[in-house]
C-alpha cells in the first residue's frame, strides 16, 4: 500500500503495471485488508452476475450513509434492504431518464449557466468552468429529486458543494487513510470529525426535503424522485410485496441522496472531460456543431434526437472509455465463500473491478486504446453502434452496476447538446490547461487537471 502512497503518479499507473505483472486477478491490501483485484473483462462478467459478489463491505465511509438507523442503495450490503430499495431508486431513474421534463429542465439550466458564464464572465475572458458546470448538474438533479433549484450564491448550494466535493480536494488522499487506519482518524481527528458532521448534516438536509412530500403527496401527479419513491412504497404496502418493511422513509431518503452522492459528481465531472477534451481538439468540436445544425438545429433537444446525432453519442461514449470517472468502481464483497476464475475467494473478502484497465485495454480496442477516438463507436454507415463493445464497461457489471447509467446519458447528451446551440455564435476555445491526463493529485478517480476556457466570437 505505501508504494501507491508514495508514487508521484495517478494510482491508475501503479495498477496498470500491477495488472501487467501479476495479471487478471491479484491481491492488493491496502493495510492489513485484501482486496482481489479484477482485470479481465470475461473474469469480471462471470463473478459479478453472481449474488455471491454483490455484496458491500462494511466501510467508515459507507456506516455513515448506511448504519442501523437507515440505509441507502450504494453501501448497503447485498439483502432485503438493497433489493427492496435498488429495485424502486431503479425504476424512479428509468423513468426520469425518458421524461420530457428532463428535456425541459436541462435545457433550461444549461440555457441560464451559459447566460450567467456571460454575464459574470464576459465574452473573451479566459475562466474556469469548473464551479458553472457542478452548478449545472446539481440543478438538474435537485431539480428532479425535489423540485428544487440553486444559484451560486445560494448558502445551501454551497453546502452540498462543499460536503461533497471541495472539502473532497481539502482532504486528498487522507479520506483513504480515514477508511483504513482507525489510528490516522484518531491522529486527524479535527479533519476526520469535520467529514462526519459535514456528511450528517447533508443527510439531514435531503431527509428533511424528503418528508414535507407526504404532505401534500398525489396518486395523480408525480412531480419529482421524491414522490416516484413514495409511490413506489405505497403501491408495495397496497399490494402486500415483501419488499414493503424495507422501504422505510428514512431509507427512501437516502436513496433520494445517492442521486446526489453517486450522480453528481460522476456526471458533472464526465462534462467537465467532454468540454476538455472538445476543446482540446477543436476540430472535433466543429464535428460536434456541425451535426447538431443539421439534425437538430435551433430547436430544443429531445430524447430522440440520441437516434440521429450519432456523432454526438460516439463522443460521449469515448469520453466515458478513456476517461472513467470511477476507474476502480466501487469495492464489492463476497457474500459466501466463492471462486473468481480458479481462485477461492473466501466470504468477506473485498473486490474491485479495474475497470479504467479494461477500458484501454488492447486486447480488445485495438493498438489505439488509449487514444481518443469517438469513431471506434460508430459503424461502416457512421451510425452510432447499437451494441457495445463487451469491454465497455464505465458503470460496471453485473448485480451492482450502476442504476443511474440511462439517466446519465440521457443527461449528457441534453447538456451537450444545449451547450454547443447556446454557444453557436462563439468558438469554445481552451486558455490554459494541464494537458488531458487525469489530475495526479486526486489518486482514486480521474478528474481532470484545472483548465480555464473562453468563448470566442466568431
Ligand atoms: C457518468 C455518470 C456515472 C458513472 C460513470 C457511474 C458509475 C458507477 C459505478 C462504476 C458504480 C459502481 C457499480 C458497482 O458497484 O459495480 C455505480 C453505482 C451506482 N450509481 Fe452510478 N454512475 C454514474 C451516474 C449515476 C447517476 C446519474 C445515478 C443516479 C441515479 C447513479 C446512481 C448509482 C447508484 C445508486 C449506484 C449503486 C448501485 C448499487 O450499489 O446497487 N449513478 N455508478
Amino acid at each position: 500500500m505505501c508504494s501507491v502512497f508514495k508514487s508521484p503518479h495517478h494510482w491508475d499507473v501503479v495498477f496498470r503495471e500491477l495488472g501487467k505483472k501479476y495479471g487478471p486477478v491479484f491481491t492488493f491490501w491496502f493495510a492489513n485488508t485484501p482486496h482481489i483485484v479484477v482485470t479481465d473483462i470475461d473474469t469480471a462478467r462471470e463473478a459479478f452476475r453472481r449474488n455471491d459478489f454483490a455484496g458491500r463491505s462494511e466501510s467508515y465511509f459507507g456506516s455513515q450513509l448506511s448504519n442501523d438507523e437507515f440505509q441507502d442503495v450504494v453501501f448497503t450490503d447485498y439483502g432485503h434492504t438493497w433489493e427492496a430499495l435498488r429495485r424502486v431508486a431503479h425504476s424512479a431513474a428509468q423513468k426520469y431518464s425518458t421524461n420530457d421534463k428532463l428535456a425541459y429542465l436541462a435545457n433550461d439550466c444549461v440555457k441560464q449557466t451559459v447566460k450567467t458564464i456571460l454575464e459574470k464572465e464576459g465574452e473573451g475572458q479566459a475562466f474556469v468552468p469548473r464551479d458553472y458546470i457542478y452548478l449545472m448538474f446539481l440543478n438538474i438533479l435537485s431539480i428532479s429529486a425535489f423540485g428544487q433549484s440553486y444559484d451560486m450564491e445560494d448558502k445551501e448550494f454551497k453546502q452540498i458543494k462543499y460536503a461533497l466535493k471541495d472539502f473532497g480536494k481539502e482532504a486528498g488522499s487522507r479520506f483513504l487513510l480515514w477508511e483504513f487506519s482507525p489510528l490516522f482518524r484518531l491522529i486527524d481527528r479535527k479533519m476526520s470529525q469535520k467529514q462526519r458532521r459535514l456528511m450528517r448534516e447533508l443527510v439531514e438536509m435531503i431527509r428533511n426535503k424528503f418528508k414535507p412530500h407526504y404532505d401534500d403527496y398525489s396518486d395523480a401527479i408525480e412531480r419529482d424522485f421524491c414522490d416516484a419513491l413514495i409511490s413506489a412504497k405505497n403501491e408495495a404496502l397496497r399490494e402486500g410485496k415483501e419488499s414493503a418493511p424495507y422501504l422505510t422513509d428514512d431509507n427512501l431518503a437516502m436513496a433520494v441522496f445517492d442521486l446526489f452522492f453517486a450522480g453528481t459528481d460522476t456526471s458533472q465531472q464526465t462534462f467537465q472531460w467532454i468540454l476538455l477534451l472538445m476543446t482540446y481538439y477543436p476540430e472535433m468540436q466543429r464535428k460536434l456543431r456541425q451535426e447538431i445544425e443539421t439534425q437538430i438545429g435551433d430547436r430544443m433537444p429531445t430524447h430522440e434526437d440520441r437516434n440521429r446525432c450519432h456523432y454526438v453519442m460516439a463522443f460521449i461514449a469515448e469520453t466515458l472509455r478513456i476517461r472513467n470517472v470511477t476507474p476502480f468502481g466501487v469495492p464489492h464483497k463476497a457474500v459466501v465463500q466463492s471462486t473468481i476464475g480458479n481462485y477461492t475467494i473466501p466470504e468477506n473478502t473485498a473486490i474491485l473491478l479495474y475497470q479504467s484497465l479494461i477500458l484501454r485495454d488492447e486486447k480488445h480496442w485495438t493498438e489505439n486504446g488509449g487514444e481518443f477516438v469517438p469513431e471506434r463507436f460508430l459503424d461502416s454507415e457512421g451510425k452510432y453502434m447499437t451494441t457495445r463493445p463487451k469491454a465497455y464497461i464505465p458503470f460496471s457489471v453485473g448485480r451492482r452496476q450502476c442504476l443511474g447509467e440511462k439517466l446519465a446519458i440521457a443527461d449528457l447528451f441534453l447538456v451537450l447538446v444545449a451547450f454547443l446551440q447556446s454557444t453557436q455564435d462563439y468558438d469554445i476555445v481552451l486558455d490554459s490547461n494541464g494537458g488531458i491526463d487525469p489530475d495526479p493529485n486526486i489518486v482514486d478517480q480521474f478528474s481532470p487537471s484545472e483548465y480555464k476556457i473562453l468563448l470566442k466570437k466568431i
